[in-house]
C-alpha cells in the first residue's frame, strides 16, 4: 500500500466530517478514492433501485453489469448475438428473462413453445411497434400518424389496421398470380436478352441479384410504368437507406445522426410521391396490393403528399428480405454440383419446350405452380437457406397482462405495456432442435421421408419462424417464394453458373432491424459468368404462373 493511501485511511477514520475541498487540496489520491466510493455507492443505489417492480410470476430479472443502460449497451455491442449472450448468462437455462432497461422492462423468450404462443396470442401485438417503426424509419408527420391511427386509436378500425387486413387478400389467388407473372416475365425477358452466346459476365453476384431482382419486384408491384424503371439509381438509394437505417430507430435529429439513410430515403420517397400524385397506381398492370394500400389511405384522408413517403415501406418490405434470401439460396445450391444435378432432374419435367413462332427461337415454359409439389429438394434448399440466413428479432407488445405456458408446462406472467422479443437466429441454429450440425447446410431437413421422427419434426416446426406468424404472418411470403424459386428453377435447368468460389461466400451477421443477413464485403459471391447450358442455347424463357 502506498504512503498516501495509508495516510488517507488514517485521516478518513479520524475525520468522518472531512470537507470535500480539504480532501481535494490535502490529498489528491484521497479525493479520488472518496469520489470512487461515492460513485460506487450511487451506482449500487441505482442498481438496487433501478430495477422495475417485478411480480414473482414474471420471468426472472436479469440485471445488467451497468445499471439502467447495460442491456442497451449489450445490444449495441453484440447486436443480434446479444440474445445468445443473455441465454448463456444464466447457469440454469431459463425459458424467459426480464430485462430492466432505462426505467422500464422488456422480456426475452427462449422457450420455443412459449414463442409460438406469443406469436399467435391475441393480447400481444406488433401493430403498435410497427407504427412506431414506420414513423421513425419513414419519417411520417404527426398528421399522417394521426390519420393512420384514426381518432379512437383503435387499430382494428384504423387506416393501418384496415390496410393490413385488406392486403392479405390482395396477396392471394389471382391477384398474387398476376403479380408473380409481372415479376417473372421481367426476369425471363432479361435472361433471354442478356445471356448471349458468350454468357453474361457478372462482376459481383450479390450486387447483380440485388439490382436485377429489385427491378423485377418493382415491375411486380408497380407494373411497366414503374418509378424505378424510370430512375434506376433509386436501386442504390433504396439499399443505401436500408443498409444505414439503424440510427433512425432513435427517432431524434434523423438528418444529423442518420445522414446517409435520410438523404437516400428522401430520394426514393420523392420519386414514389411523384408517381402516386400522378395517380399512376390506377394503371391496370399495377399489383392489387399496391392499389389496395393506396386506396385505403385515400379513403381515410391520409395526406396525399405523404403517400409516397408511407408507401416506401411497401418497396422496402418487398425487397430487403427476399433478395438477400435469394443470394443465400443461389450460393448454397451452386456451391454443390451434386445438388445442382438433383434439382435439375426435379425441375426439368416442369418445362415444356415448343417451337418459336415463324421459325424464331424455341420457347421454354416453366410451370411455377407445381414447384412446391414436384421439386421437394429445390424447396428444401430454399427453406434451409432461409433457416441459416434469417436472423430476425420477433417482437410483440403486451396489451393486457398475459400468462404464457412454456414447454415444461410452467406459467409466466407478462405485464401490459412491456415488449416481448425473441431471436430467430437462436431458434434456427439451436442444436437441441437441428442437431450438432445445426450450422451445416442440409436441405434434407425439409424433405419429407418415411422414417421421420415425429418429435424431431414437431420441434423443428416450432423452431422455424422466418415469416413470423398469427395475425402478422408475412403476407409477402408466397410472392417471395414465386420470385426466388421461379428464377432458380430456370437457372438450374437452362443455365450454368461458372466461377462461383466458396472463398467468396460467407454468411455474415444481420444488423438490428434486418430480418435476413447480407453478405459482408468480400463475401458477395465475387465474379461469375452465367452461360446457357448445352442444348438450351436457342430458347426463350417464359413462366406459367
Ligand atoms: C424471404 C422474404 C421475406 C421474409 C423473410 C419476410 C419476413 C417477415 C417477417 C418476419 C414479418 C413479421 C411477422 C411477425 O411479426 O409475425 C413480416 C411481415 C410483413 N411482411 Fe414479410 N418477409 C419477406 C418478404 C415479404 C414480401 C415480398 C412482402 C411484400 C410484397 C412482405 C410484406 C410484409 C408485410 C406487409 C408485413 C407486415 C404484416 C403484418 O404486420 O400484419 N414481406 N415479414
Amino acid at each position: 500500500m502506498s504512503q498516501n493511501s495509508s495516510s488517507f485511511s488514517r485521516d478518513w477514520s479520524n475525520n468522518t466530517g472531512l470537507a470535500w475541498h480539504q480532501i481535494a487540496s490535502d490529498d489528491i489520491t484521497a479525493g479520488t478514492v472518496v469520489f470512487t466510493t461515492v460513485a460506487a455507492v450511487v451506482l449500487l443505489f441505482f442498481y438496487r433501485f433501478s430495477s422495475p417492480p417485478i411480480d414473482p410470476r414474471e420471468p426472472p430479472l436479469l440485471k445488467p453489469g451497468i445499471p439502467i443502460v447495460g442491456h442497451l449497451v449489450g445490444l449495441a455491442r453484440y447486436g443480434i448475438d446479444y440474445f445468445e449472450v443473455l441465454r448463456n448468462s444464466k447457469r440454469k437455462p431459463s425459458p424467459a428473462v426480464t430485462l430492466p432497461i432505462l426505467n422500464g422492462k422488456a422480456y426475452v423468450l427462449f422457450d420455443r413453445t412459449m414463442i409460438q404462443s406469443a406469436i399467435r396470442h391475441k393480447n400481444l401485438t406488433f401493430d403498435v411497434l410497427g407504427m412506431e417503426f414506420a414513423q421513425r424509419v419513414f419519417g411520417l408527420s404527426d398528421l399522417a400518424m394521426e390519420k393512420l391511427w384514426g381518432p379512437d386509436h383503435d387499430i382494428e378500425t384504423s387506416a393501418a389496421g384496415v390496410t393490413m387486413q385488406r392486403i392479405k387478400t390482395a396477396m392471394t389467388g389471382q391477384s398474387l398470380f398476376r403479380m408473380n407473372a409481372a415479376a417473372l416475365n421481367y426476369i425471363a425477358e432479361h435472361l433471354n436478352s442478356e445471356v448471349g452466346e458468350a454468357g453474361l459476365k457478372v462482376p459481383n453476384l450479390y450486387r447483380w441479384l440485388r439490382d436485377f431482382m429489385t427491378m423485377a419486384t418493382a415491375e411486380g408491384l408497380y407494373g411497366s410504368d414503374n418509378p424505378i424503371q424510370k430512375q434506376p439509381d433509386l436501386i442504390d438509394a433504396l439499399w443505401a437507406f436500408e443498409g444505414n437505417m439503424q440510427p433512425l430507430f432513435v427517432g431524434v435529429m434523423p438528418k444529423l445522426i442518420a445522414r446517409k439513410a435520410y438523404t437516400n430515403r428522401e430520394k426514393v420517397q420523392a420519386a414514389l410521391s411523384r408517381w402516386y400524385v400522378a395517380r399512376k397506381d390506377g394503371a391496370p398492370d399495377v399489383a392489387e396490393i399496391t392499389k389496395v394500400r393506396v386506396n385505403t389511405l385515400r379513403e381515410f384522408d391520409f395526406p396525399e403528399e405523404e403517400i409516397g413517403w408511407a408507401e416506401a415501406a411497401l418497396l422496402f418490405v418487398a425487397t430487403t428480405n427476399t433478395i438477400p434470401t435469394l443470394y443465400w439460396f443461389v450460393t448454397n445450391v451452386w456451391l454443390r454440383p451434386e445438388v445442382v444435378e438433383e434439382v435439375r432432374r426435379e425441375a426439368l419435367p416442369l418445362v415444356v419446350l415448343s417451337d418459336g413462332v415463324d421459325g424464331g427461337k424455341r420457347i421454354a415454359t416453366l410451370d411455377i405452380t407445381q414447384l412446391e409439389e414436384r421439386c421437394p429438394l429445390l424447396v428444401g434448399c430454399y427453406r434451409e437457406s432461409i433457416r441459416l440466413g434469417n436472423q430476425s428479432v420477433g417482437t410483440r407488445r403486451v396489451l393486457v397482462d398475459t400468462v404464457l405456458t412454456d414447454g415444461a408446462g410452467n406459467q409466466h406472467l407478462f405485464k401490459a405495456g412491456c415488449d416481448i422479443m425473441w431471436s430467430v437466429k437462436t431458434l434456427h441454429r439451436s442444436e437441441d432442435v437441428w442437431g450438432p450440425e445445426a450450422m451445416e447446410f442440409d436441405p434434407s431437413r425439409f424433405v419429407k421421408s418415411e422414417d421421420q421422427d415425429v418429435k424431431v419434426e414437431r420441434a423443428r416446426k416450432q423452431a422455424y419462424v422466418p415469416f413470423g406468424g398469427g395475425k402478422h404472418l408475412c403476407p409477402g411470403r408466397n410472392f417471395a417464394f414465386a420470385e426466388n424459386l421461379g428464377l432458380m428453377a430456370a437457372l438450374v435447368v437452362g443455365f450454368e453458373l461458372h466461377g462461383l468460389d466458396a472463398a467468396n461466400v460467407r454468411l455474415g451477421d444481420a444488423k438490428m432491424g434486418e430480418a435476413v443477413a447480407k453478405p459482408p464485403a468480400g463475401a458477395e459471391g465475387g465474379e461469375v459468368v452465367i452461360k446457357r447450358r448445352a442444348g438450351w442455347e436457342d430458347v426463350d424463357w417464359k413462366f406459367m404462373c
